[in-house]
């Protein structure tokens, strides 16, 4: 198994892993072995003896099942076998098994377990009849069921249901996770996923193409302070904020201050200057008329980043102090109103990104940018808008995702709760403070994400945006300890 345990595999990478092995002198036939036993035995040791139906699909997935089936009948489990086997290793195994049923006569009485080995990796394209049929039946068993590799039906790279999928207890994969087990809705397919080494023999020449943001990647470079800092060397932000919606700007700072910035200016319009001063402590307020006082501001050179976005509204003055500061071409959060701005001059905004900024749009700002990706799956829109600027993109949503030229990274988790009004500034908070510390924008972004989410977990149900900044210190509490 590959070392980069948050390295996820798609199926062309698979394909090349069987090549890698096949050239270290493996057979394939040894894999589906592998694979078959490591499955079995991680069944046997969950389960005492259950009354097995095991249904197995054309392809190699269906030969996996086989190899199941010998095992657990040599360990004494009765086992009925359903398939129809094409492949010539799938048919290999088969010849192992006796009496194997054809899958239309299957009937889930009398028995206590299912395996799932319909269709892996090998899925291409949308399922239909007999087998919408039999997944139904299957899912409407009430039993428990154990998907091999993957829950059939479900894109193994996309996470796309194709058409219909089985609703697993426990997916057992080989050798690697795919993208599809964490990603929406596929991802709400696969039970309790656990991964088994078949034997493939690491490779160092894969790209990361789709990975798993885990601390491994991000935490050695978030540093707890030292004697030697002071509150300016902690990191200082700038988060722009309008007369529209006052509350969004102040949450962006309070995160960034509870993530361990040392120093964070909130600079608003002249107009509600006077009411900030009274509604926060310790935030420094300044004011500025037009984009030339914020252009001031960071010719001062103080601010190692800056927050633009939580409570902007889309306009043409927004879009005005955007482009002002990207021109610094300081590390730089554009987040809601900051990036809709843009809706009529993409190309304006495109033209303005560098390699310092991060967008952190959800869907449906995404795709006032991206218009010509709507209807494509969230991880191509991730793929290929981040393929087509130069900034760092956040896709937010349950399955956030961090892409940088193509190459992405999957939020694994996060608490549904964080859909509620405030949650997202926060995010744009947390961001600007990493950023703040010298962070590359794509591991600040991949570091914000996972504090952002692991901080709703700790808050757990009923959560509210305020609650949320309350749990940050605990959460970056744990990150260090
Ligand atoms: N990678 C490795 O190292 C190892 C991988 N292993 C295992 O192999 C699995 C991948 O095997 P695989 O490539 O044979 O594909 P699999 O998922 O069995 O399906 C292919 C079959 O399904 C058919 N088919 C496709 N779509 C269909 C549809 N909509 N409706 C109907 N039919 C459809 C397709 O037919 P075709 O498209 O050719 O007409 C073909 O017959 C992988 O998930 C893992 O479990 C292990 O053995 C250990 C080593
Ligand atoms: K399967």
């Amino acid at each position: 198994m590959t070392e980069n345990f948050y390295h996820l595999y798609t199926v062309s990478q698979m394909r090349a892993r069987e090549t890698h092995a096949v050239s270290h002198g493996l057979t394939l036939s040894t894999l589906m072995e592998n694979a078959g036993r490591a499955a079995s035995l991680e069944i046997m040791k969950r389960w005492d003896t259950k009354r097995t139906v095991i249904l197995a699909g054309p392809g190699k997935n269906g030969g996996d099942g086989f190899v199941v089936a010998r095992h657990l009948r040599e360990a004494g489990w009765p086992v009925r076998v359903f398939g129809t086997p094409e492949s010539s290793l799938a048919q290999e195994m088969a010849h192992q098994v006796d009496g194997i049923l054809p899958l239309d006569k299957v009937d889930f009485e009398d028995q206590d377990l299912i395996i799932d080995a319909l269709f892996g990796t090998g899925l291409k394209r949308s399922l239909e009849n007999p087998w919408h049929i039999l997944i139904a039946k299957a899912n409407a068993s009430g039993l428990p069921i154990v998907s091999l590799d993957l829950p059939s039906g479900v894109n193994s790279d996309t996470g796309e249901i194709m058409g219909k999928a089985i609703q697993a207890t426990l997916t057992i994969t080989f050798d690697a996770p795919k993208p599809g087990a964490f990603l929406f809705p596929g991802k709400e397919f696969f039970g309790i996923l656990i991964t088994k080494d078949i034997g493939i023999p690491n490779s160092n020449s894969e790209d990361l193409q789709i990975f798993l943001n885990t601390p491994e990647l991000w935490k050695s470079f978030l540093k707890v302070p030292t004697w030697r800092d002071h509150k300016l060397s902690r990191g200082n932000v700038l988060v722009i904020g309008s007369s529209h919606m006052v509350g969004a700007p102040k949450m962006a700072a309070l995160s960034a201050r509870r993530v361990g910035a040392g120093y964070v200016t909130l600079m608003v319009p002249k107009t509600i200057e006077a009411f900030l001063q009274g509604s926060v402590w310790g935030e420094i307020i300044k004011s500025y008329k037009t984009s030339e006082d914020i252009e001031m501001a960071l010719q001062s050179g103080r601010f190692q980043s800056v927050v633009i976005g939580p409570g902007m509204p889309p306009s043409l003055e927004t879009q005005e102090i955007v482009k002002t500061i990207l021109k610094w071409h300081k590390p730089t959060v554009l987040d809601g109103g900051a990036l809709s701005s843009f809706e009529n001059q993409k190309e304006d905004l495109f033209e303005s990104l560098h390699e310092n900024v991060v967008i952190t749009p959800h869907e449906g700002e995404f795709l006032r940018l991206f218009p010509h990706l709507q209807g494509k799956l969230r991880i191509e829109m991730a793929k290929t808008a981040s393929s087509q600027i130069s900034a760092t993109l956040i896709l937010k949503g349950a399955d956030t995702l961090i892409a940088k030229n193509g190459k992405i990274a999957i939020q694994p988790f996060a608490s549904p709760w964080l859909a509620t009004a405030g949650t997202g500034d926060i995010l744009a908070g947390i961001l600007g403070a990493f950023l703040s510390k010298k962070l590359l924008p794509f591991e600040a972004s991949l570091a914000a994400v996972w504090v952002h989410a692991s901080a709703s977990q700790i808050v757990g149900p009923y959560l509210i945006a305020e609650d949320l900044i309350e749990a940050l210190p605990q959460e970056m509490k744990c990150i260090f300890t």
